[in-house]
């Protein structure tokens, strides 16, 4: 079974010439030194012959592309050894819109539901020079050589297996060209390379949704989401929801302990209230969104701003890390927290209160977050929603103990400890 679907951005030599001038500009400022990477949520994923529903009013395009398939738990290995840790692979479709800026998370335009199609897994010996083919109703319309990708499977998984620990069933797609071929309901896609099972995949305007979706629930996270905290952060509030997600490898719970890096200079906590879903919800209104909500409950969103890039920002290495997401299991349910939007947050480290606001001033609340979400995606039992955090940042160090504290939803405590003291509690 898929656990998380990673994707790189930009490792196609023709995308890196295609945005070679914008990134000198800002918000860029330079391209990107380290791997571009995002998630395709549970929601997306589709197998071989699936048909795949096309947005309304939406011009989607087709991204062929090889998936290594994870075998074995990954952390930090070398490029050496990565080898050994690889089940197989697959062709994919990462489909998308048009890329326009890879400055914000594009989750609406990665996320729709089917837009990540992963065919049949099978063995090969060698993937560096691979010609994917993509064919249109039976017609070559692109063909392109994973020789042209800037890092190849195993640099790909050294440098997410660094601050990811990669399980058996991950899945990492290697990344697409700049160019991609449209596509049009009606069409089938088929995507080939030799060695591998055909992924060939049906579109259509009206493709009935998938009632059962596999895969572990998805976190989606809110950058800015109070405008206290943007303005400190030098932002304006966003004028549309900006959404993150978070993958499995992040999460742990109460009285865990998160790790900070050692060479950084600037780790902080985000107190946030997390949204969990109770019921599958597509394209629900603002007015019946809660009737979705199965309960409450908060996490800690912890980033480390040294690693801060301008490509899907807050990128994955920033914010997806191991141990970064501490969340509180229980959950406490609508009919005892009768209004979610007006709950006090409280962070405190080492007792004294750092963080302090109040669930009003989100500037998306929750019934127009799930409304927005659901428009173009399923929302599934048991995904959550962390709604963002307010004002009120600072550093944490190893020894410190963070109380993030939501008014009627309960207490999250957690430990930070330094890379050394986390090896030595692993042995
Ligand atoms: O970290 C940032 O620069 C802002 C940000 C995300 C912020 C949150 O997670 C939050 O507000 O809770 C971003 O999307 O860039
Ligand atoms: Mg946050």
């Amino acid at each position: 079974m898929k656990r998380t679907v990673f994707a790189a951005a930009l490792n196609h030599q023709s995308q890196i010439e295609a945005w070679a001038a914008a990134f000198q500009q800002p918000p860029y400022q330079h391209p990107p030194q380290h791997p571009v990477w995002f998630i395709k949520p549970r929601n997306t994923w589709r197998s071989h012959r699936d048909t795949v529903g096309l947005p309304a009013g939406e011009q989607v395009y087709s991204g062929a592309t090889l998936a290594v398939v994870i075998g074995e738990t990954a952390r930090k290995v070398s490029a050496e050894k990565a080898r050994e840790v690889i089940a197989g692979y697959a062709l994919a479709n990462e489909l998308s819109l048009a890329e326009e800026s890879f400055y914000r998370p594009a989750i609406k335009a990665k996320c729709h539901d089917g837009f990540c199609p992963i065919g049949e897994i099978a063995v090969l010996p060698d993937v560096s020079a691979l010609q994917i083919i993509t064919e249109v109703n039976g017609e070559v319309r692109d063909c392109w050589n994973t020789a042209d990708l800037r890092r190849g499977a195993t640099e790909l998984i050294a440098s997410l297996s660094e601050f990811s620990t990669l399980q058996p069933g991950d899945v990492i797609l290697l990344g697409t060209p700049q160019q991609r071929v449209a596509i049009h309901a009606g069409d089938v896609v088929t995507i080939k390379a030799a060695g591998l099972p055909e992924l060939s995949n049906p579109f259509s305007d009206s493709a009935p949704p998938m009632e059962q979706l596999s895969g572990q629930p998805t976190l989606f996270a809110l950058g800015l989401n109070y405008a206290d905290h943007a303005s400190e952060l030098d932002f304006k509030a966003p004028e549309e929801p900006l959404v993150f997600i978070k993958a499995a490898n992040t999460l742990t719970g109460d009285h865990s302990v998160s790790v900070r890096p050692d060479d950084v200079e600037y780790m902080h906590y985000e107190g946030e209230l997390v949204v969990v879903m109770g019921k599958t919800a597509r394209r629900v209104s603002r007015d019946n969104a809660l009737d979705y909500v199965a309960g409450y409950t908060l996490c800690n969103d912890y980033a480390v701003r040294d690693y801060l890039e301008n490509y899907y920002r807050p990128n994955l290495r920033v914010k997806s890390r191991d141990t970064l997401t501490p969340l509180r299991e229980a959950i406490v349910r609508p009919s005892a927290l009768p209004d979610p939007h007006n709950l006090a947050l409280k962070t405190f480290v080492n007792g004294e209160l750092r963080q302090s606001g109040n669930t009003r001033d989100m500037v998306f609340d929750i019934p127009f977050l799930i409304a927005w979400l659901s428009e173009f995606l399923t929302l599934q039992p048991g995904d959550m929603i962390a709604t963002g955090t307010p004002k009120g940042l600072a550093d944490v160090r190893p020894g410190d103990e963070v109380v993030v504290e939501i008014e009627g939803v309960g207490r999250l405590t957690n430990r930070i400890v330094s890379e050394q003291q986390f090896e030595d509690s692993l042995k």
